[in-house]
């Protein structure tokens, strides 16, 4: 209850900065409300001025009527139409901060966890309905100062009316466990609402499309998902089953309470005991008066699932405030490094894992050096990288960055001072200028910088084949858009790396595994070679690779499998040494041979 509160607190806090002059203009037709319940007060008026022929209580009845209706219609245009509005201004809000807070949670595993991405589905499933919940505050206002008056004026005139009034609470004091049901609906639908849309992403992917063309899968995913499209929606339809039920039952209740209320009054009404002002004022007030719960029951099944919507949001917030709050490091990291980097005891488990992918590694990562990491696959060493780059914090152990705990340094500041490309690099649909200007934000306009880190990436021929240069729009679903090779690709994503000068740590997790080995062979050389020419800059550059064979220029060679350092040291003294690199390096030589 309080986390609902707060949430809605939150919205109207919220709507009532974006938009102040239409949530104020919002809450005149409250009044026109009130107007509005006091209707068959004018009825009953109108029936007694003709049964007694008095044209004093005909001309009140007609003008309250006029001058209900009518100003009810006005105050009703002026407040939809600053709801519209102000609903359009705090859904875009809620968007805009919902965009801002799943871009910014400082680390990767909230995209691991198969529970946070449920929890995420829900959210953003019924996320549109938050910009609805100050709407629902007022609705449900409006329908209160209505019912409420409908109540009163039906009290004036006969007290049986209150029984027709509390015909209704029954359904009322069964919203708490409907609610329930529209919870469990929501939540229950999830998985397979992220799997149906996973799916359904897939049929639009080009490549997961030309592998379903090749294996003939089209039968099979339209069955997938219109599986997972039917679990999606069971639990709605449950929910849906049982709200038509209940919605029946109360009303064979109400109408049946109704027609024996009225039948005694008119039973009065005959006897002379009950005048024709009251009986037409408790005949106008049947439908009101059942429209009383069942609105009452509408608006507050709308505010409930705004409120969920805006309690998820908050738990959203919470989540990523509390993901900021275990990096709490402060320190700058330094200008250039003197030591290096240094791994003390690093172990990392994924969410729900029974192994720990890396395991208890001691490193040290000198300054200026350029280190190789090779080894199989699943050997460990993207989560190594991913360690590195603060894209995960360690289950056990440190990373020290000259001699100071990376969980003691600002992780924005840490990540402002490394770069990187990776092997599941992002496609990024722009003019090819910012598609590698990006590597850094400052300078994604710079011409010369962006010529310079496609010339260090490797990378210059792919702008020499691009028609209109850097100016060039990539992507081939764009207007003039140009398709570019997975190869062509992953090097402007290894030149968007280069962007940043002199970082203190530069990752390149296999970017070059479109490429051949020779090609590969060659990048890295180069890029050692640079490492080096930066002379004192001091960074450390980490190549990662599962080729053995391209990897022979680096300072250190680490071998990792099964999460742990088996073999290090240079290429001439591991092939010396005759342990799993030199077998594996023989083995991978006689290929290319
Ligand atoms: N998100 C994840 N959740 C659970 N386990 C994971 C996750 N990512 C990786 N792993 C596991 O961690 C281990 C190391 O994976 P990692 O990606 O670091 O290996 P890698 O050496 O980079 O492999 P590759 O050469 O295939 O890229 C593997 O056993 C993998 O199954």
């Amino acid at each position: 209850m309080i986390a609902t509160l707060r949430a809605l607190a939150l919205v109207c806090a919220t709507a009532f900065r974006v938009s102040k002059k239409e949530t104020i203009a919002a809450f005149t037709e409250t009044v026109g409300q009130i107007l509005r319940g006091l209707n068959p007060l004018f009825f009953g008026l109108f029936a007694s001025g003709v049964v007694h022929h008095d044209p004093t209580q005909l001309i009140i009845a007609v003008a309250g009527l006029a001058c209900s209706t009518g100003i009810t219609g006005a105050l009703q245009v002026i407040g939809v139409n600053a709801r519209i509005k102000q609903q359009t201004y705090v859904a875009f809000e809620f968007s805009r901060q919902t965009s801002l807070l799943m871009a910014t949670i400082e680390t990767l595993d909230h995209h691991e966890d198969p529970e946070l991405q449920d929890k995420l589905q829900t959210f953003r499933t019924w996320s549109g309905s938050v910009g609805q919940a100050l709407n629902a505050v007022l609705n449900l206002i409006h329908t209160v100062a209505w019912s409420g008056t409908t109540v009163v004026v039906a009290l004036t005139a006969d007290w049986r009316l209150l029984i027709l009034a509390a015909l209704g609470v029954p359904r009322l004091l069964l919203i708490a466990r409907t609610a329930r049901w529209d919870k469990i609906a929501e939540e229950k639908g999830s998985p397979y609402r992220r799997l149906t849309d996973r799916l359904v992403d897939l049929t639009r992917d080009p490549d997961a499309g030309a592998e379903a063309r090749v294996f003939g899968l089209r039968r099979v995913m339209m069955q997938r998902i219109r599986d997972s499209a039917r679990a999606a929606q069971q639990p709605d339809l449950v929910r849906n089953s049982k709200h038509a039920l209940l919605d029946l039952c109360n009303g064979i209740f109400y109408f049946g309470g109704a027609i024996a209320i009225i039948g005694w009054m008119i039973s009065d009404a005959i006897d002379g005991s009950v005048s024709v002002a009251v009986l037409t004022i408790a005949i106008t007030s049947i439908g009101s008066l059942q429209q009383v719960s069942s609105n009452l029951v509408a608006n507050i099944k709308w505010l409930g699932e705004a409120s969920r919507s805006a309690v998820r949001f908050v738990w959203l917030r919470d989540y990523a405030a509390g993901v900021h709050h275990r990096y709490t490091g402060e320190l700058q990291p330094p200008a250039r490094l003197a030591t290096g980097l240094r791994l003390e005891g690093v172990s990392y488990r994924y969410n729900g894992a029974e192994h720990d992918s890396v395991h208890r590694i001691d490193l040290d990562l000198p300054a200026g050096s350029v280190v190789a990491l090779v080894g199989e696959n699943g050997a460990g060493k993207s989560t190594l990288v991913k360690l590195l780059t603060g894209m995960y914090q360690p289950t056990e152990g440190r990373i020290l960055v000259d001699g100071v705990d990376l969980a003691e340094i600002d992780l924005t500041a840490w990540r402002e001072r490394a770069s990187a490309a990776f092997q599941d690099h992002a496609d990024l649909e722009f003019a090819a200028l910012h598609a590698v200007g990006l590597g850094e934000v400052g300078r994604v306009d710079d011409e010369g910088e962006v010529r310079r880190a496609l010339h260090d990436g490797a990378a210059s021929d792919v702008l020499t084949a691009l028609p209109d240069g850097l100016a060039t729009q990539l992507g081939p679903s764009w207007p003039a858009g140009v398709d570019l090779s997975g190869g062509q690709w992953q090097r402007l994503a290894i030149a968007r790396g280069m962007m940043r000068q002199k970082p203190l740590l530069l990752a390149l997790d296999e970017p070059t595994s479109a490429l051949d080995a020779a090609t590969e062979h060659a990048l890295f050389d180069r890029y050692a070679v640079a490492a080096r020419s930066a002379g004192g800059r001091g960074g450390v550059t980490l190549l990662v690779t599962h080729r053995f064979s391209t990897v022979a220029a680096a300072d250190i060679v680490l071998v990792l499998a099964g999460g742990r350092i088996v073999e290090q040291g240079t290429h001439d003294q591991l092939m010396a040494a005759g342990g799993a690199y030199a077998e594996l390096y023989e083995i991978q030589a006689r290929g290319y041979r």
